[in-house]
């Protein structure tokens, strides 16, 4: 079994370098359309491993918070912050010390940091995993300068094996709330990150490979960059349709299954799992904007554990695989093509139980059905057939 992982990004500070805005402190700032805290939010959010997210805010941002992230707030908790960084961050692992069970591992990461990839996630993951700390970092590239209070160079500073230290910082649960503990109990509130905190209590922690990318927003140029930068990725958005076809034989029986819902009818769907043409059309048409192949890939008819199975589960797989894939979902369209039974007075029931396996609100499911005019072998109503497509955006920030 995998260790638990929690997150706490840290978000009280008051970003005074950054300077005021209309908007609010720095994390509350838009870049590329949406909140920095919702970008940073996200990348976490999609991460296969993070298991619980903790933000942590100002007593004063409730308010903003919730306007920056929206319905994409559920699920995270939200903490109180101190004045320190340091404070935040012991005010995180607090929390997380009230759950049950509490975390293995913790990754805290500044909130400002909102282009964080997750390969970068990974390689913190596993090293803290086998060493109980571990940071991302990147070689010092320009040479080091000490200056003296009247801006003259004191000293210059070899820079072998100096690096900078970026977050997500990753520990053992336990060690970093007791490293925390120790450093507050010794009045100390000098620490610039967690690293350091676990160094001085003993703990080794192991560098690993940051990223260029994964910057802090610290001045209001930072913010602008970061702007610009999502705005051009945006300019070059990958939206991708994908389409599947699916046909399933009728028999005799009571019911058919589509999209999920259960319609009483005169006759049966026959074939792989519940036959939900819908669902596998769909599943087929997400599959396909990533080149993942299609459900027999995924889900064998001769897999004996899919007989009867509820196709649900392929469409959330699918789903499952575009996220990792970094894929959006932007819509889903049905069209079903049948003489019976009717399916206008399912048709919301449809909609909705599309929405909730895929995560799309209401207005981006379309379920819509036609007769094939009494001609061919579904005017005779010996199938049902189903044309799905799905538009996923790819490439976007997190
Ligand atoms: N009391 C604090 C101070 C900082 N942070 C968070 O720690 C991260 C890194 O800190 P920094 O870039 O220094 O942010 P600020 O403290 O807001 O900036 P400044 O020092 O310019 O005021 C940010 O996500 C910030 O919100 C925090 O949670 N609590
Ligand atoms: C944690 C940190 O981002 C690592 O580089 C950095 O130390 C935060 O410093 P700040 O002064 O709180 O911005």
């Amino acid at each position: 079994m995998k260790d638990s992982v929690a997150a706490i990004l840290v978000a009280a500070g008051r970003g005074e370098r950054a300077g005021r805005s209309i908007e609010g402190p720095k994390q509350y700032r838009s870049i590329g359309g949406r909140a920095v805290l919702a970008h940073t939010l996200a990348a976490f959010r999609s991460h296969p491993r993070i298991d619980d997210i903790v933000i942590v805010i100002h007593a004063d941002d409730t308010e903003l918070c919730e306007r920056a992230l929206g319905p994409n707030i559920a699920g995270a908790f939200l903490v109180t912050g101190g004045a320190e960084r340091q404070i935040s961050v012991r005010c995180g692992l607090e929390f997380l010390a009230t759950a049950r069970p509490t975390p293995r591992i913790v990754l805290i990461h500044d909130a400002v940091r909102p282009f964080i990839d997750h390969e970068t996630i990974d390689r913190v993951i596993v090293a803290a995993e086998d060493f109980g700390g571990a940071i991302p970092a990147m070689p010092i590239a320009d040479t080091i300068k000490r200056a003296s209070s009247d801006a003259t160079i004191a000293e210059t500073v070899p820079r072998r094996g100096l690096f900078g230290a970026q977050t997500p910082q990753g520990f053992h649960f336990e060690g970093i709330r007791d490293a925390h503990e120790k450093a507050a109990r010794s009045g100390r509130s000098d620490f610039t990150d967690d690293a350091s905190i676990a160094e001085w209590a003993g703990t080794t922690v192991m560098l690993v490979e940051g990223a260029v990318g994964n910057v802090k927003l610290t001045t209001r140029q930072d913010i602008a960059a970061a702007d610009r930068t999502l705005k051009e990725r945006q300019a070059m958005i990958d939206v991708r349709t994908g389409n599947g076809y699916d046909v399933h034989r009728l028999i005799a029986g009571a019911q058919v299954t589509l999209c999920g819902v259960t319609i009483p009818h005169d006759q049966t769907l026959d074939g792989h799992s519940d036959a939900d043409v819908c669902l596998h059309a769909l599943t087929d048409a997400l599959l396909a904007t990533c080149g993942a192949g299609d459900i027999g890939d995924h889900f064998p008819p001769s897999d004996p554990q899919w007989r009867g199975a509820a196709s649900k589960i392929f469409v959330e797989r699918a789903v499952a695989i575009v996220r990792e894939k970094g894929g959006r979902i932007m819509n889903a369209d049905i069209s079903l093509i049948c003489e019976a039974p009717k399916i206008a007075p399912h048709r919301e029931a449809m909609r909705a139980a599309v929405a909730e396996m895929t995560g799309l609100s209401l207005d981006r499911v379309s379920v819509k059905a036609t007769t094939n005019e009494a001609l061919g072998f579904l005017g005779r109503r010996e199938g049902i057939a189903a044309i799905a497509t799905a538009s996923v955006v790819f490439g976007e920030t997190a």
